[in-house]
């Protein structure tokens, strides 16, 4: 049987553990999926309009993003790993997973990274109001969207145990319905 799996979205501001959560998740996950962080690939594929020198950042081409994404996320078996979420039509993930952190920690995680204050002071700011929260509960069905903390290795643990029970669940669905 043809498994394609699901699309699962991790969101978050920067440092907030999307990345590494993508990574367990891959090697943990009962299905084959596929990482996309997505802002490397704008970076690697050239899919921007500018860079932003005050800021420090790419101002997407998010036509053409979508356009490169379509054919990937269409085939199932997808994590994407952004920091924002609400561009992705809310037709494609099956889940969204937004990470939180503590807003010492973070400025911690993002001076390590060397970021430089202002973009450090945005992203800190950013996670203290809650705006990817906000964001994801905003374009997305209340049920496929889930808030979890990011703050230990205990955390990191639980929570990509608690996405493969997930995957393991989806996947019992699918064969139920078919
Ligand atoms: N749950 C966690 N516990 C401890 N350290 C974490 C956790 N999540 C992330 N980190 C650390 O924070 C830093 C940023 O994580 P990363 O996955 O790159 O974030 P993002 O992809 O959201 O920008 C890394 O050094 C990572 O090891």
């Amino acid at each position: 049987m043809s498994d394609p799996g699901p699309v699962i979205v991790l969101t978050g501001t920067p440092g907030t553990g999307k990345s590494t959560h993508a990574q367990l998740l891959v090697n943990e996950s009962p299905i084959p999926l596929r990482h996309i962080n997505v802002g490397d690939w704008v970076k690697e594929k050239g899919l921007y309009e500018e860079f932003n020198e005050e800021w420090q950042s790419y101002t997407v081409d998010e036509d053409r993003l979508l356009d490169e994404l379509e054919p990937i996320v269409s085939k199932g078996g997808v994590i994407l790993d952004w920091h924002t979420c609400e561009v992705f039509p809310e037709r494609w993930p099956d889940l969204v997973v937004v990470f939180r952190c503590d807003h010492t920690q973070l400025w911690e995680r993002l001076e390590k990274r060397g970021y430089h204050l202002k973009k450090i002071q945005e992203n800190n700011e950013a996670e203290i109001m809650q705006v990817v929260l906000e964001e994801a509960r905003s374009s997305y069905p209340a049920e496929i969207v889930v808030e979890l903390k990011s703050e230990s290795t205990e955390d990191l643990e639980a929570n990509v145990a608690r996405i493969v029970e997930w995957i393991n669940a989806w996947r019992k669905d699918r064969v139920a319905e078919s």
